[in-house]
Order: C-alpha cells, then structure tokens, then sequence
C-alpha cells in the first residue's frame, strides 16, 4: 500500500493562510497549493545537519511503529533519507527552506484529506505521519514542544504531579514526544536503580540501550492507536524483590486540546496475578488432561463445561452438550428414587459418590464411578455442581471374570464346587419348601488317568472339555451341571421319582457312548461310574447328598466299572466298617498284628517249587480275619501302605535269609508291591537297605507289581523299575491282561515276568475267550522273552491247557495255598550241597 509522508519540521509556522485581500482565512486544501507554489519557486532544499538527523530519528521512529520502511525525499524525487524500499509519492510534495540558523522546510502532501486537525497540529515542532492512499492515518511521530504544557505548568504544579505519582508502588514515568523522560516517581527510579535527577531529561537510548528499541517502538503504537495499551509483560529483575512479573501501559498524554504532549507509561508488579494465572492455566491443564470425565453443570443442571476425557467417555462432543441437561445420558436402567437420594445427599452434605449406569452417544450403556460435589458462591449458594467420573465397565468386567473364575472350572467353564455347593443350598431349601425331590449324579471317568498318563495332560484336557459339552448338551436347562474334580462330574436335577434320576443317567450315558477323537488323530472310548443320591431320601444338605452319591459311585466302580448305583444305606454301614478298618489298620501296625504267608510257585512240566509269593495276613482280635484284597485298598488311601509294604518286605527276606541259612535253595520270593509304594521317592534306596540289612540277594528277590499301577505315571515307574532291576531284582507284572497295558510301555518297562491274572484261568479250558487271551499272553511273553507264569490254578485241566499253550510256570491251590514258612518244608529245595529234591506233592494250608 503507498505510503505518504507528511513532515513539519520545528519553526515551522504553517497556519491556515490568510487571504488578506478578501481578508478571509484559506481553507487547508487552498493553503497547502499555495505552499506548493511557494514551494516549486524554491527549486533547491537546503537540508541543516540538524533538522535531518531530526527527521532521520523521527523516521525511525516511524518505521518501527508502522513497521514499514520510510524515506524521505525531496521535491525532485531524491532520497534524502530513510531507506529505498520504503518510496512513497513524494513528487508531490512542496518544500519551503528557511535561510542559515533558522532552516524551515515544508514539506507537505496534497490531497489527502486530513482537513484542518492536520494543520492544527502541523502548527509546531515536528510531525511525521503515515497515512494510507485514501488518507487514513496510520501511524504518526512526532515532538511537539513540552513548554506548550507540563513545562508550562510551573514548579508547583510539578511538584503536585511528582507527589502524586510518588504515592504509588507502580513504576510511572512520562515521556515527552522526543522520547526523553520528563516525570519519573520514586517507584521507579529505586527499581531501575538510578536517582531521579539521572532519569529526568534523559531518553531510553541514554538510560537502557538494550531495551530502548522496544521502548520506543511500544511508545510509537500507543501513540498511533492513540488509547492505553498494555504493551509488554515480562519476567525482570528487580534490585530489591529478584525475580518479579511486569506489565507496562502506555498511553499517549494529550493537552487539553488534543495535542500530543507525550507518553505516560505505568508498569506494575502483576506476580500474584500472574500466580494466579498459573493456577488457573494448570487447573485447565489438569481439567484438560484428565483421564477422569468432568461435567460441570449451573445450579438449575444445565452442563457449562466438559472435559475433554469427557468426549472420550460418552463420545458426546463439548457443542452437543452445553446447555444441556445431564438427563441426555441416562440409561433409563435406575429408579426414580434412586436420583431422588442422590439430589437428597447433594443438597444436604454437597456431595455424593457412587456408581451410575449411563449412556453412550452411541447408545451403549456404561457403568460408571462418579463423584458429584457441589461449588457455593460467596452467598452460600450452590453456583455449580461438579461430576467427575470414571468409565468402570473394564473394572466392572475383570470383576466379573474374576467371580466367574471364583465359581467356574477354568478348563470346561462349568460350574465348580463351591457353585454347585452355592445352587445345592438354594435348590434344597427350595425343595424342602415346595415338596420336591432332588436328584444329585456323581459321574467319575472309569480309567481316565490311563488317557493322562498314556497321552499327556493336553491330550487328557481335550476329552474333558469335549466330555464336558456333550454332558452338558445332555441335561436340560433347569439341571445343573458342575466338574468338581478331574474327571468328575456333578449332575444336580429336579425328579419326581427314581424313575427320573435313572432316565438321567442313561441321557448322560449317551454322552460316552461315541469315541474321542483327539488331535493325535486316536480315538478314545471312556467309560464312568455314577452314583446317584437322591433329596430328602438321602441326605438333607450339600455335604450328606454328596458324600454318598460318591459312596454309590465308589460301588458303581467296584461292580465292574460302566455302571451306576444309587445310594442304599448299606453303602453308609459299609464305609463306616471301612472307616473301624482304618482305625484297626493302625492298631495292627503299632501291635504287630500281621503275618506272612508263603504260597510255592512251580514249573508246570516237573512240578518243582521255583519259587513262593509272600501274601500279607491279618486277624483282628475284633473284626476277625480280613483279606488283604479289603485291606490292603484301605491301608493305601489312610498311607499306612508304606510302613506295611516295608514291613512284608523285612519279613519275606529275613524268612528267605533264614531258608537259605537253612541250606534250602529257594528260588526266588515274590513280595507285592503297591502302587504308593512305587511312587514313593527314596523306595528303591529303601529296598536297597533292606537286602542290606537282611542279607537276602537281591537276585532271590522278586518284586510283583500290577499292571494297572505301571501304568500310572508309566515314565517314572520305567526309571524306578530300571534302578530296581539294576540290583539284580526280578520284577513282575501282577494281575496281568487287566490293566489295559499300552502295548508301547510294556516294552519299555525292564521286567521279566508276566503273571496271568487268574480270572482269565478260572474257566479254563472251558472258557473259549479265557483261553485265547491266555493263550495271547503266553504268545506275547515268548515274543518279549519273558517268563510267563498263571495264577490262580485249581485243576490238572487248567495245569495241562496252560502248559500246553507254553506257559511254564503256575500257581494255585492245586500245587499248595499260601501257608506259614514252618509248614513249607515239602516245598523247599536243598541247595545242591543238600542231599535230595523234594517234588510237590500236596497242597499247603492257606492263613
Ligand atoms: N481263588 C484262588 N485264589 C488263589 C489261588 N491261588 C492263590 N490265590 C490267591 O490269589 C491271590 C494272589 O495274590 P495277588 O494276585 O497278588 O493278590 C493279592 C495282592 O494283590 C494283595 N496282597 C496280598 N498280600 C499283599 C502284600 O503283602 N502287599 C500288597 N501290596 N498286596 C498284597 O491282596 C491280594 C489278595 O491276596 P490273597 O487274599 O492272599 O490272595 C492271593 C492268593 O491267596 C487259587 O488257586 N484260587
């Protein structure tokens, strides 16, 4: 935008010309045409040094105001200072050049308009004023001579004025047009650090040079918007206070007639508003920042103010809810009275907490934790109310994994025990109220530990979790279905009858009958034992109903597995015998109740003793004589079976210790092992002492194990079985062809015998299938050059059908039953120093 440039210089006497021959003054526009014709006569500016460095610095002045660039040129278009860039239009101008020390130039624009104000202030000093095309002024500099005003005013007056200012904290100064300080309180003068003598009558160049620039070019900007600004704020150091915030005002000083006399400059001390400020920006920072939504509301509940958390929260953006009413998020999920309490607790304690259901713009719902508080004013009145708030729904949603996983089995989901406990209490007090009869299934997994213990725990987990849905698919929506162990099942259903227990029992049954693909690509068939108790018939509460569907279970699996058996009060009376039988197994141990029996081993073709199992024998003074088949069980679950196992150990190689002193060859004895036995960390260092203790060779010793108990934890048993075999132990497989063996194991295992179980004897020859599994396992043994022998052999028939299928070895009572070492004499061997060989001749006494 073209500049013009208007320059009075001081001396300068340009007032409205007279028209002396109408005697009538000239209006502006005549007069400044005359001064250009008065002008053009002088073709030649004569430029005083002085009056240039005048206009030079008052360029400056203008320059920074206007922030443009200026020159100065003279009639002819030549610069005569200022800067190139800064070209205005300055052929119009007229110059008027006084003579020698009284240099007077005029230097004036044409048609701009400024009318008659101009010429007034053109009047004295000098004046610089910028001003667009269309004659708007846009900046100006200028002096105009203080002894028009405050020099004027006289030493009273200024003394008035310089105890007036005096009075005040605040830093004030008065500059005159030329920038030189006139007036400066006592304020100011301690701040700067200067007596007041060295800043009156000096400009900012003199006392602050560093900062003069920005002085001067705020006293420009206030000059030019011609009203009080505030013109800087700035952190300063003060000689007294240190660090202080400063902000200065400026105004321009004007004479009663609207001249310009100066600048007025107050600058204060704004520290406790600036701490406040920073309070206020930190507290909106904060607000800002917030992960916690805040809402607040007016006192009638119109929402003034979000944050942005709250944006994040409810998706509602800060235009969509100012003005509004909190009511726009509710989910409609809580009661009339519950907000009704919440306004009761507002009104009365000025706050309330708690959690609320809302919505989301989006139309979910959410919960939410919120503190409302309530903002009084200086008359005690509420004047806001402010919410801040946290969205809960992951909390809400860990919570209630958490409980799920309290009450849930992990693996299939189910319902667990302490649920199904939790839904027994309630379905029974129910059913008690209402009459009805309860149905409580305990469903156990025949066998599963061989599926664990052959295929891996995964394998194990994968046919439970699909055991699980086609259990759970089996029972109907009113029936619950929990896992209360590893392989055990709970079905917890309504029944009229015993009818209806047993219908359910054979819908979860259904759940067994298709095999069990697994990853491996096998397919499983499970089998399960169920035990049914029924309410109010056998138990009234959680504990008793569950304690003898298990009783009933337990008979289901001693009845051969793959069945079910309800709860019969015989069952109560059978565990309370086992539970005297526990207590008598201790007593036994403590009085050395027990005794050893010995039962001979012979080869099939000569009939020779090759051997004797020793087999455990108990009578008690009360319960009378109790099979070790009953025992032995009990002896394991009360873990009285290590001290017993180890005891028939002592005993068997103490008694073939004394045979063989005895000068009898004995073959070798065979002692039972029990599976905890085999278990047990530290049993191999244990059968260890004892042949070191006794002195029996290891090699005369025979360990019996089942098959059934080398098949759990089979890698373990392959390292035990391994150490043992080490020592030169024989170690057989008891009860063989019952156990499910995994075919892949056996051949693992270090053994060296296979003992025929003797239900596959019991029918022989008769029994077709008893014959071909004999006669496969006789087969299997030579295959694995393993020593066969049969158990349980009553008849010459059995004795001749097994050894014709090659078995080689048997025991039975048609050889002799297990008797006291005493009675065995006919059986034992004298070693081959010993004169003679005694044959089998008859049958020993059993017990
Ligand atoms: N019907 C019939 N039975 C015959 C005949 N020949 C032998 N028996 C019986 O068959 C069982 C063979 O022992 P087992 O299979 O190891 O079966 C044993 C064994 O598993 C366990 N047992 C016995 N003694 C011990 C022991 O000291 N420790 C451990 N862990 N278990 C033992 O108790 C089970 C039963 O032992 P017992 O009652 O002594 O019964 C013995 C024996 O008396 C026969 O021709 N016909």
């Amino acid at each position: 935008m073209p500049l013009v440039w208007l320059i009075v210089l001081p001396g300068l006497h340009w007032r409205p010309m007279h028209d002396v021959a109408n005697d009538r003054r000239l209006p502006d526009t005549e007069s400044i045409l005359i001064s250009k014709e008065l002008a053009l006569t002088h073709q030649r500016v004569v430029w005083h040094p002085e009056m240039l460095d005048l206009c030079r610095r008052q360029l400056d002045i203008l320059e920074r105001a206007t922030g443009r660039d200026v020159c100065l040129r003279d009639c002819e278009g030549q610069v005569l200072c200022g800067s190139e860039s800064g070209i205005g239009l300055w052929h119009d101008i007229a110059v008027d050049c006084g003579q020698g020390d009284n240099p007077r130039l005029v230097v004036a624009c044409l048609g701009l308009g400024l009318g008659g104000k101009c010429s007034d202030e053109l009047a004295d000093g000098l004046l610089l004023m910028a001003c667009d095309s269309l004659g708007q002024l846009i900046g100006r500099s200028g002096l105009t001579p203080m002894h028009h005003s405050l020099s004027d005013a006289g030493p009273d007056a200024m003394e008035l004025l310089q105890n007036y200012i005096d009075s005040f904290h605040e830093h004030i100064w008065i500059k005159d047009t030329s920038g030189v300080y006139r007036i400066c309180n006592i304020s100011a003068s301690l701040s700067w650090g200067k007596p007041l003598a060295e800043i009156v009558g000096k400009s900012d160049d003199e006392l602050n040079p560093d900062n003069a620039d920005s002085f001067v070019r705020t006293d420009a900007e206030a000059i030019r918007r011609g009203v009080p600004i505030v013109v800087a704020e700035c952190v300063d150091r003060d000689l007294h206070k240190g660090r202080i915030w400063l902000e200065t005002t400026k105004a321009p000083m004007l004479d009663r007639d609207g001249r310009l006399l100066g600048i007025i400059g107050i600058t204060r001390d704004i520290a406790r508003y600036k701490a406040a400020e920073e309070q206020l920006l930190l507290a909106r920072r904060v607000f800002e920042n917030s992960v916690e939504g805040v809402m607040i509301t007016d006192r009638h509940g119109k929402i003034s103010e979000i944050n942005g958390a709250f944006f994040d929260i409810t998706g509602y953006s800060r235009e969509e809810v100012i003005g509004k009413n909190p009511r726009m998020l509710s989910s409609g999920r809580h009661e009339k009275a519950f907000f009704a309490k919440m306004w009761q607790s507002l009104l009365t304690d000025g706050q309330w907490h708690g959690e609320i259901w809302n919505r989301r713009k989006d139309g979910n719902l959410f919960p939410q934790q919120i503190r409302i508080s309530a903002v009084y004013g200086d008359n005690e009145e509420v004047q806001y109310f402010v919410a801040v708030f946290s969205d809960i729904s992951r909390q809400k949603q860990s919570e209630a994994e958490l409980a799920h996983m309290a009450y849930h089995d992990p693996l299939t989901r189910l319902p667990n025990r302490i649920k199904l406990a939790t839904v027994m209490e309630q379905q029974l007090r129910t059913a008690l109220h209402h009459g009805q009869q309860l149905a409580l299934v305990l469903i156990d997994v025949d066998l599963f530990k061989h599926i664990n213990d052959s295929f891996g725990h995964l394998i194990g987990d994968e046919v439970l979790l699909e055991l699980s849905k086609r259990l759970d698919d089996s029972v109907s929506s009113e029936d619950m279905l929990a896992r209360i162990g590893g392989d055990e099942f709970v079905l917890l259903c309504n029944i009229d009858n015993n009818e209806d227990a047993s219908l359910a029992v054979s819908r979860l049954k259904r759940a067994f009958e298709q095999p069990f693909r697994v990853s491996t690509g096998d397919e499983l068939r499970l089998t399960a034992s169920m035990g049914i108790a029924t309410f109010p018939n056998d138990g009234g509460d959680p504990d008793t109903l569950l304690r003898n569907a298990d009783a009933a279970m337990y008979r289901a699996k001693q009845e051969g597995r793959n069945s079910h058996a309800f709860y019969t009060e015989q069952l109560t009376k059978a565990s309370v015998v086992q539970l005297r039988m526990q207590s008598a197994l201790y007593g036994a141990l403590a009085s050395n109740a027990f005794h050893l029996v010995y039962q001979p081993k012979v080869d099939l073709s000569s009939r020779k003793a090759m051997g004797f199992e020793a087999l455990i024998r108990w009578h008690d003074p009360l319960l009378g004589f109790v099979s070790p088949a009953v025992f032995i069980p009990i002896a394991e679950s009360a873990g009285l079976i290590h001290e017993i196992g180890l005891w028939v150990l002592r005993q068997a190689c103490m008694q073939g210790r004394r045979w063989l002193d005895a000068g009898y060859e004995i073959g070798r004895i065979g002692v039972n092992v029990a599976g905890p036995q085999l278990h047990r960390p530290g049993f191999v260092e244990e059968v260890q002492q004892v042949l070191r203790d006794t002195g029996f060779p290891a090699a005369c010793l025979e360990l019996e194990i089942t098959e059934s108990m080398m098949m759990q934890e089979p890698e373990q048993v392959i390292d035990t079985l391994k150490r043992l075999g080490d020592l030169g132990i024989m170690l057989a497989v008891d009860d063989f062809g019952t156990g499910y063996s995994s075919l892949n194991y056996l051949k693992k295992l270090p053994i060296h015998i296979l003992k025929i179980d003797q239900s596959f004897v019991r029918d022989l020859p008769d029994d077709s299938d008893n014959g071909a599994i004999a006669g496969a396992i006789i087969a299997m043994g030579q295959a694995l050059r393993l020593q066969v022998i049969a158990e349980g052999v009553e008849t010459e028939a059995q004795a001749r059908f097994l050894s014709a299928l090659g078995c080689q070895q048997a025991q039975g009572y048609l050889f002799a039953k297990p008797a006291a070492a005493e009675e065995l004499g006919a059986f034992l061997n004298p070693s081959p120093a010993a004169a003679g060989q005694k044959t089998v001749t008859n049958a020993g006494k059993d017990r």
